[in-house]
This record gives structure tokens, C-alpha cells and sequence, in this order.
């Protein structure tokens, strides 16, 4: 029993090693290839993820590495612990994460139901939506009203659309740290925006029907916070110079938090969205998981979609954070969370 309960531990333990080392790889992966992914859409094919080979290996070499660059652990607020990584990505590009390692007392458990609309699933399910160690982000109440705060605007925080650009070269000059979202048109990436802002009078993010609405890259500024990029959708009418656009301003911007990969719930992951997350895992950047449309979806959808989701970023990602986000721009569900998450990676809770 006693072997048993030890074994389990010592597992969980090698598995929460293994996350630290996978962000750590996506920091230190810097592969400059030159990405073609969204160049071979046409053809068709599905396109397979890399390979899972050499990934072992990879992730070892991170462990080892992650040693070296002295990460360390830091008594956190609360229960939990956070680890702090900080690594040079190419070169010059300071990229940080923030872990929130899942050690909830039985209180915050019994809180995250209500802050995590992904938890709702989890009495339809017999195995755990999330394993533990996927769990990485865990806010308390007030973390969640701290971070609500942030979205709503006063004389000495204006949250602000500052403008659009046609090229990453014409992106505003700000020194914030900026949140990117990023999806198939029509995913729901603007309308989103849009909900996350609603409180904001005056402010216009426009959304449509029809998709490939946006056409530029849209850059909205929060105080002196951090910053939200509204980007053109893939897929189904595009805008023609999606490639250059985006890949040039995923590549370039040098205070890129984290990119949020917008997938529709109803629909599940499509033959771009692989696509998507390829060039993703190429430019080693941090990005998540983010299901729309979470009023729209029967439970049955939701359920197969987001295991789905979560088995594709176990079984063939290094940079997705293990933990996806699940919204309705609509009924408002899951955006308080969200909120919570932008404030946290953004180093603003
Ligand atoms: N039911 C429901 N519909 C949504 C939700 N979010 C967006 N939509 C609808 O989906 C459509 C597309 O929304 P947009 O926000 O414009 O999508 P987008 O990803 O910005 O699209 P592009 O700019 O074309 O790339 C609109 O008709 C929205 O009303 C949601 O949470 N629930
Ligand atoms: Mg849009």
C-alpha cells in the first residue's frame, strides 16, 4: 500500500519535472527553421505534428538545462508554489513563465468548479478532466476580482484601441507585455475581445458573421498593464497577406506573453488548427488553448472536443500550456478565469 502510494508520488513528481522541462524546451527549442506551415495549406493533407521522436530526449536535455538556469522556487501566496523560469529565447528575447503548480487545498478545490467552466464536465466524466499536473492555473476568488479590475477603465487606466496594422513593422512601439489571439476566421476571436472589454464604453471591436472580417493585425492597450492583439484569421478567407502578417509578427515582437490558439468547441480542432499549432511549437513561443463558443456546444461536443484538445497538447506539443480555457463570449462563461489567466501571465497578479 505504503509502495504503492510512493510510486504515485514519485510519478507525479517525475510528470510535474517533465512540465517544468517542457516550457523549459519550448524557451531554449529556438529550431530557425524557416516555417513553411501555413505555406502548405493548400495541398489538402492533413498535417501530422512533429513526430514525438526525439521528444524524450529533448525534454531531458531541458530538465538538465532548466538546472543550469537557476530556476527556483519561491514561496508562494497561498498553497500553492510558483516557478519562476527566466531564460534568454534567441538570443536577446527575455521570455518568462509563471507556474502555477497545482497544490489546492480542498477549499480552492472546492472553488474552481465555479471559476473554471471546464470543471462543470467533470461530474459526466469517470477519469479526471485534467490531470493534476495539467492543472497549472489555479486563482483564488480574489486573484479572479484583482484581475477583473484590470478591464475596467478610469482616468489613470484607460484601456484604449491604439491601432491597426497591415505589417508587424507598423505594430505600435509600447513596451507591454502583449497577449496575441490567434484562430480560424470566424472562431470568435474579435468577439471575445469584445466581451472581455464590454465594460469599456466607447470602445469599438468590431465582429461579423462573415468570416475573414479582420484583416489587420488590431493592437488594444490596457493602461500600463499589458496589451491584446486582435489578429486576422486563417483558413476560409484569409486575408492575403495572412503568412507575412502573422508569422512575421509572431517572430518579431519581443514582449509576446503568450498566444492564445482560439478553437470553437462546437466544431473541435480542424485540419488549419494543426497547422496553427505546428508553426506554434516552430517559433517555440508559449501558447495555450482557448475554446469558444461554449454556449453553442451540446455537452457531448464539449466533452469530446476538449479531450481531444487535451490529448493533441499531452501527445504532440512542447509550448501549449497543458491547462485549455474554455469561453463563451456570449453567456460570459469562463471569461472572469480567462481574465484571471491574462492578468497572471502578463505579470500583473
Ligand atoms: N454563440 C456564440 N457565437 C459567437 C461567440 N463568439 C463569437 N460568436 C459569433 O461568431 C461569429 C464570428 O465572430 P468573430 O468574433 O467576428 O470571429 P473572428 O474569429 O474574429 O473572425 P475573423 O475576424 O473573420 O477572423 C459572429 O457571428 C459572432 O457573433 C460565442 O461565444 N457564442
Ligand atoms: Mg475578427
Amino acid at each position: 500500500m505504503m509502495t504503492n502510494s510512493l510510486q504515485t508520488l514519485k510519478v507525479k513528481l517525475l510528470r510535474r519535472a517533465l512540465c517544468a522541462g517542457k516550457q523549459t524546451a519550448e524557451m531554449l527549442g529556438c529550431r530557425r527553421q524557416q516555417c513553411c506551415h501555413l505555406h502548405q495549406r493548400q495541398s489538402g493533407v492533413a498535417h501530422p505534428l512533429p513526430s514525438q521522436t526525439g521528444s524524450r530526449t529533448s525534454l531531458v536535455r531541458a530538465c538538465i538545462e532548466a538546472k543550469r538556469m537557476h530556476c527556483h522556487f519561491k514561496r508562494p501566496v497561498g498553497t500553492a508554489h510558483h516557478l519562476k523560469m527566466h531564460s534568454r529565447l534567441h538570443g536577446d528575447r527575455e521570455a518568462r513563465i509563471h507556474l502555477h503548480l497545482a497544490r489546492m487545498t480542498s477549499s480552492q478545490q472546492s472553488s474552481q468548479p465555479a471559476l473554471n467552466p471546464l470543471f462543470k464536465l467533470q461530474p459526466f466524466l469517470t477519469q479526471p478532466i485534467l490531470k493534476d499536473a495539467e492543472l497549472i492555473f489555479t486563482p483564488s476568488e480574489a486573484d479572479i476580482a484583482r484581475a477583473t479590475a484590470l478591464f475596467v477603465s478610469s482616468a489613470s487606466h484607460r484601456i484604449e484601441f491604439v491601432r491597426g496594422a497591415y505589417y508587424p513593422e507598423e505594430a505600435p512601439n509600447y513596451n507591454l507585455p502583449e497577449i496575441a489571439f490567434i484562430g480560424r476566421s470566424n472562431v470568435g476571436k474579435s468577439s471575445l475581445i469584445k466581451a472581455l472589454f464590454s465594460e469599456i464604453e466607447g470602445l469599438k471591436v468590431r465582429t461579423s458573421k462573415t468570416p475573414g472580417h479582420t484583416k489587420l493585425l488590431l493592437f488594444f492597450q490596457v493602461g500600463r498593464a499589458f496589451s491584446l492583439v486582435d489578429m486576422p484569421g486563417y483558413g476560409y478567407r484569409q486575408p492575403a497577406n495572412f503568412i507575412t502578417s502573422a508569422e512575421g509578427f509572431l517572430k518579431s515582437r519581443k514582449n509576446l506573453r503568450n498566444t492564445f490558439l482560439l478553437v470553437d468547441s462546437f466544431v473541435g480542432l480542424k485540419q488549419w488548427d494543426y497547422v496553427a499549432i505546428e508553426m506554434l511549437e516552430e517559433f517555440a513561443i508559449p501558447y495555450l488553448v482557448v475554446l469558444t463558443k461554449s454556449d453553442k456546444a451540446t455537452r457531448r461536443q464539449l466533452i469530446e472536443n476538449i479531450m481531444t484538445v487535451s490529448r493533441v497538447i499531452r501527445e504532440n506539443t512542447q509550448g501549449c500550456l497543458p491547462q485549455p480555457f474554455l469561453v463563451s463570449a456570449k453567456s460570459g462563461e469562463g471569461l472572469p478565469f480567462l481574465k484571471g489567466f491574462i492578468a497572471y501571465t502578463t505579470g500583473n497578479l
